[in-house]
């Protein structure tokens, strides 16, 4: 079993439009509605996949109504934490190259009893756990050492714990020694405060990421690929993709790592499969295996150095 948990989750509608030119109007050529938020992603992605997945989450409001409605249809062990405010709704602006404009909201603000009773709920449902995945942004009122509190209560239980957020929340996340954290190239460049431009650069904030805390990195970089920095290598992996929404693709590439074992290069060329098969597909919709089929992978067990990282 998974248990991912979503402190942020959304109901996430894509809009694939022409061209987007500021102040214009736009008439969409599609539309879609999909429950978001990373952790929620995930574990569509493993249940798609055949795997057993349970995503906790705070759902209030008309919007977390329809949140866990939308869930219904995914076969998702849910269990909901009832907030005061409202579910956000996040907006994917998706072009016909593929480009996406995100705009996120904050989310809704959750008291301190809200927060504690869903650290509970977590913790009350990891008996059966294999792993843990924390994901996603933060909501308001949450400190940025949430994330790091619950892989300390998580400890005791020997549960494996993998983080995937950004900003303040990743390093302090970082120093609480998770098993495993998924920056994607902007997520790890802000955790060690330079630029990464090739491949060594990835390593080496991967390596430095590692000696704060962290066991294993996974570094998503978009159409590069992924690395993969571990006790046992460094790994560099590409797929082939035809590009049409990245929406959700790192979470699909997660999902990929941990159901193919969360460790060494075969779990990393699934990953990249993954998540080249979700870039795929159009708004968040996670690939099944027949998605997935023989995409070609590529492992790298010598990485080219000098390659550059970004597209
Ligand atoms: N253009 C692409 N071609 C092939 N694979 C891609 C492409 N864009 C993304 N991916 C896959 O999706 C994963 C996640 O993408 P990335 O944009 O790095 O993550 P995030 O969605 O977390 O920002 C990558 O590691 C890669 O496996
Ligand atoms: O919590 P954040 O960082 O605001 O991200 C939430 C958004 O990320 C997603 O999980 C998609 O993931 P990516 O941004 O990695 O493509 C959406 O479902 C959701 O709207």
């Amino acid at each position: 079993m998974f248990v991912t948990l979503t402190a942020n989750p959304s109901v996430d509608r894509t809009v694939e439009v022409d061209r987007i030119i500021r102040g214009g109007l736009h008439r969409a050529t599609g539309a879609r509605v999909q429950p978001g938020g990373k952790g929620i992603n995930v574990a569509r992605a493993l249940v798609r996949n055949g795997f057993k997945a349970r995503a906790v989450v705070p759902a209030g409001g008309p919007e977390g109504d329809q949140l866990i409605t939308l869930l219904r249809d995914y076969n998702i062990d849910v269990v909901r934490v009832r907030t005061a405010e409202p579910v956000r709704s996040n907006v994917s602006l998706v072009e016909p190259d593929a480009t996406v404009t995100k705009v996120n909201e904050s989310g809704p603000h959750l008291s301190g009893r809200e927060l504690e009773a869903l650290c509970d709920a977590l913790l009350s449902h990891v008996d059966d756990a294999e792993w843990v995945v924390a994901a996603g942004s933060l909501p308001p009122g949450a400190g940025e050492d949430f994330y790091a509190e619950l892989i300390a209560r998580l400890a005791p239980t020997g549960v494996k714990v993998a983080v995937d957020t950004s900003g303040p929340a990743f390093r302090t996340s970082v120093k609480a020694g998770p098993a495993l954290v998924k920056p994607n190239l902007d997520e790890l460049e802000e955790a060690v405060g330079r630029p990464l431009d090739t491949v060594r650069d990835v390593v080496d904030a991967a390596q430095e990421v590692r000696a704060l805390g962290a066991g294993t990195v996974l570094a998503s970089l978009g159409g590069k690929g992924a690395v993969l920095v571990e006790d046992a290598g460094v790994w560099h992996a590409t797929a082939s993709a035809e590009p049409r929404s990245s929406v959700g693709a790192g979470d699909a590439m997660l999902a990929g790592f941990l159901a193919a074992g969360g460790s060494g290069p075969q779990a990393l060329a699934t990953a990249v499969a993954w998540g080249a098969a979700a870039v795929s597909l159009p708004g968040s919709t996670m690939p099944g295996p027949e998605d997935v089929g023989a995409r070609r992978v590529r492992v790298d067990p010598r990485p080219k150095w000098t390659e550059k990282v970004r597209e």
